[in-house]
Parts: structure tokens; C-alpha cells; sequence
């Protein structure tokens, strides 16, 4: 058998976000966040559903500490509800709310199991986007007033943080293609969304360095893989815009402190414009700790004229698909870290998110996941060749410890190694977990 074996400091983890597993929305001073307001209007998500309850996990974290107890993991990424404790999304802290993240810290530092605090993880309090959303600049001063308090509150403690998850999303994707909240469909929206995030990052990690300083941030960008269907220019070409869309927009800005050309001339085209201030690219690219990189699926795509902003066509031939309908495509995970360290250098790197949607349900109390098993093997092993090529990969962290509210996709979409029941929140492990749990224990695992 064919052994694929870890450097020995690699750290394993597992991941969820506040929106997708708290529940518990209008629970001790928790306030609405734009997720909130977007589940809650017809049409936006699948069957309706919401994060009124979801995993139920803000009543249920001890039980979800023990499961990552169980796997062995070194540590835990969740995120924190800024809405929970910043009901007004400034000013003064819900004690309740900073109550429930102290307990959930504490009950993994009980487990001595590392934890690693997202500060934006998509919910932004409904009443800042009341005064323009991340669309203004002023959020980008309430972000770092959120983002000081945490690190007051908890840096003690805390010593890794994540500002920004997934700014591709947070901005293109629910402000441009209007598939997620707010979901607005506006391309300079989008934009001066894009730069008031990484502004927000920047503004944050000046004040962290001063707050926690031995402790060490980052952000968690998002990026698929596309190979050009042939070496036709504009088969090239077309992959390339579209994977600059997603890394060097949000990539070169904080580590060369400018905004690919190639994406401002084509926003140009489309009447989108950035709106950078004196000062605004030397707070972006204050220098960070580590990178987190969410890789989930590629493709193979080519040219195609009028096509979307960057005229490219995703062309999925037979490749085996999960049940949210991404290709399975392993080997873009391994060119994607490539590429990155080509274009970045040795950025300590951790995989923030990786993982599958496979929607299993429990028989006979068993759910037979092989297929995330499959995933995760080939995934792993995409990995594995990036480390073993120098990429300095510092930790792999899966999505997701749970089943979880997936966006749009509402609760149809399961991402986790643990399956829930929504109506009863009852937990059962999926043979994806034991799986897991062995390779994290290991460090290694067979093909
Ligand atoms: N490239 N152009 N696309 C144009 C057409 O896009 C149509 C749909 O697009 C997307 C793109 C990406 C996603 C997505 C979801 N997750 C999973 C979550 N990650 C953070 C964590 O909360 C997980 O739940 N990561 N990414 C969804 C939809």
C-alpha cells in the first residue's frame, strides 16, 4: 500500500462559522446580521431556510468540543458573530455574546485544542448595512472597533486570527452576481466592496500588532483552479482572468500593495472603478503572519466570447462531481499552491478550507460517506506534493466539523465529517470522520 505520510509539525483542524452552526439568532442580544435579513426574504434561499436554529450549536458547543476532542485535532476554526457581540455593530459589547466565545474558548483550551477566531465570516450587522454596508468606508472603522474589542477581549488567550474570510464572496459573489447577501447585482458596488474588506484587513492587523503582539493574523482568500482547455492564447487568457478575479485582486494588494492592471482595465470596461485613498494600499499590505487558502474545486474552462465579464466557459467533461455539483479536480489544489508560491513567495500557508458536499443520511445509525473519504485522500495528496515542492504549508484545516447551513444552498448542501439532524440537532459521526480522526492521529494515511 502506498503511504502518504505529513511533516511532523503539520497542524490538523477542522472549520464552521458562526451564521451556519450557532442558531440561537435573536438569542441573549444577538442582533440581525445580513445573512438574517437575506435568508429571511423569499427566493434567496433554497427551501427557504435560514439560520434561525441551524446546528443549534450555541447550546450545544461542549458536545461539539468533544467531538474535535475525539478526532484529535490541533485546532478549531470558527468564526465570531460580529452581530452577536456588537449588536449595534459599535459601541458597547453584549456581555452575553462575549460570554458564549469565552466559554467555547475555555472549553477548547480545556481540550488543548488551538483555537483560531475568524473575525468576518460573512454576517455583517444588518444595521451597518443600514448605513451603506461594506459599500462605505465607515465600515471599514467599525470592522477594526469590532476587531480591537476582540482582541482585547480575547487575545489573552487567542493567539491565531483570521480577518477576512473568502473576500471574493463577500464582495463579487453577493454583491456583483447577487447569489449571496446583500445580493446585489453591481459591479462598482462589488468593487468598492472588494477594496473596503482588504482596507478593513489592513486596518485591523495595524491595530493587532499593538494589541496581541505575539500573536499572528491573516486573512482566508478563496480560489479555484482553471486549466485552459488548449494552449490556444485565448483559452489561456480566459483562465486567467477569471483566476485573477480571485487571487492576485485579492492577493496583490497585500503583498505588493497594488491591484492587478489586467482586472482594472476590464472593469473599466464595464464602468467599475476603484476608489483607493492616499494611504489606503500601505494599510492593506501591512505584512502578515500566515495566508489561509479555501480550495474546493477547478476545472477545465476556455474562451467564450461575451461570455460573463471575463468571457470564459467552465467545461466540466465527465469529471466526477460532488453533490453541490463542483468537479472533483485535486490536482488544481496542487497547482493552485504552486502558483501562489510563484507569484508570493513563502507565505506560511494554511488550508483554512477544504473539503466536499456529499449529501448522505444516517442508515442503520452509519452514514457511508466514501465518496468525502475519496476526496479527502485525493485532496491530501494534492497537498502532500505541495509540501513536499517547498510549499510551506503550516496546517490543514477541513470544511466542515459539522453540517452545516451552506448559503444559498440552505441545509440541501452537507459539507461536514459529522451529520446533523435539523430538526432534532441530534449528531452522528459519518465514516468520513473515522477516517479523519485516523489520519490526524497518524499524521499519515494509505492510499
Ligand atoms: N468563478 N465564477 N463563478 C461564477 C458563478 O458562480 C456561481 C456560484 O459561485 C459560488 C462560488 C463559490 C461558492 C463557495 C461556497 N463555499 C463554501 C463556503 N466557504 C466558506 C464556508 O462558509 C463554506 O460554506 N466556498 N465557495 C459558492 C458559490
Amino acid at each position: 500500500m502506498t503511504t502518504i505520510e505529513f511533516p511532523k509539525d503539520l497542524k490538523w483542524g477542522a472549520a464552521t462559522a458562526a451564521y451556519q452552526i450557532e442558531g440561537a439568532a435573536k438569542k441573549d442580544g444577538r442582533a440581525p446580521s445580513i445573512w438574517d435579513t437575506f435568508s429571511h426574504t423569499p427566493g434567496n434561499v433554497k427551501n427557504g431556510d435560514n439560520g434561525d436554529e441551524a446546528c443549534d450549536s450555541y447550546h450545544r458547543y461542549k458536545e461539539d468540543v468533544q467531538y474535535l476532542n475525539d478526532l484529535g485535532v490541533d485546532v478549531y476554526r470558527f468564526s465570531i458573530s460580529w452581530p452577536r457581540v456588537m449588536p449595534k455593530g459599535t459601541d458597547e459589547l453584549n456581555p452575553e455574546g462575549v460570554k458564549y466565545y469565552r466559554n467555547l474558548i475555555q472549553e477548547l483550551l480545556d481540550h488543548d485544542i488551538e483555537p483560531i477566531i475568524t473575525l468576518y465570516h460573512w454576517d455583517l450587522p444588518q444595521t451597518l448595512q443600514d448605513q451603506g454596508g461594506w459599500e462605505v468606508r465607515s465600515t471599514t472603522d467599525a470592522f477594526k472597533e469590532y476587531a480591537v474589542a476582540m482582541f482585547k477581549e480575547f487575545g489573552d488567550v487567542v493567539k491565531k486570527w483570521i480577518t477576512i474570510n473568502e473576500p471574493w464572496c463577500a464582495s463579487f459573489l453577493s454583491n456583483y452576481l447577487g447569489i449571496h447577501a446583500p445580493g446585489k447585482q453591481d459591479l462598482q458596488a462589488a468593487i468598492d466592496v472588494s477594496h473596503h474588506l482588504l482596507l478593513a484587513h489592513g486596518k485591523s492587523v495595524q491595530a493587532f500588532r499593538e494589541i496581541v503582539p505575539d500573536g499572528e493574523i491573516g486573512y482566508a482568500p478563496n480560489a479555484d483552479w482553471l486549466e485552459p482547455y488548449s494552449q490556444q492564447q485565448e483559452d489561456i487568457d480566459a483562465c486567467e482572468r477569471d483566476m485573477q478575479w480571485k487571487i492576485e485582486w485579492f492577493m496583490d494588494p497585500v503583498f505588493k500593495g497594488e491591484y492587478p492592471q489586467l482586472l482594472q482595465d476590464i472593469f473599466a470596461k464595464h464602468n467599475g472603478y476603484l476608489n483607493v485613498e492616499e494611504g489606503d494600499m500601505e494599510l492593506i499590505s501591512l505584512p502578515i503572519d500566515f495566508m489561509g487558502i479555501n480550495y474546493y474545486s477547478g476545472s477545465v474552462a476556455r474562451y467564450k466570447e461575451g461570455n460573463g465579464l471575463f468571457e470564459v466557459e467552465p467545461i466540466w467533461v465527465d469529471y466526477q462531481k460532488t453533490d453541490i455539483g463542483w468537479p472533483v479536480y485535486a490536482d488544481g489544489f496542487y497547482k493552485l499552491l504552486i502558483h501562489i508560491q510563484q507569484k508570493y513567495g513563502d507565505v506560511p500557508i494554511y488550508i483554512t478550507e477544504n473539503g466536499a458536499c456529499y449529501n448522505h443520511e444516517v442508515e442503520d445509525g452509519v452514514v457511508n460517506d466514501q465518496e468525502r473519504i475519496d476526496y479527502l485522500k485525493q485532496h491530501l495528496t494534492a497537498l502532500h506534493r505541495a509540501i513536499k515542492s517547498g510549499v510551506p504549508i503550516k496546517g490543514y484545516i477541513l470544511w466542515s466539523l459539522l453540517d452545516n447551513f451552506e448559503w444559498a444552498e440552505g441545509y440541501s448542501k452537507r459539507f461536514g465529517i459529522i451529520h446533523v439532524n435539523y430538526r432534532t440537532f441530534e449528531r452522528t459521526k459519518k465514516e468520513s470522520f473515522y477516517w479523519y480522526q485516523k489520519a490526524v492521529q497518524n499524521n499519515w494515511f494509505e492510499l
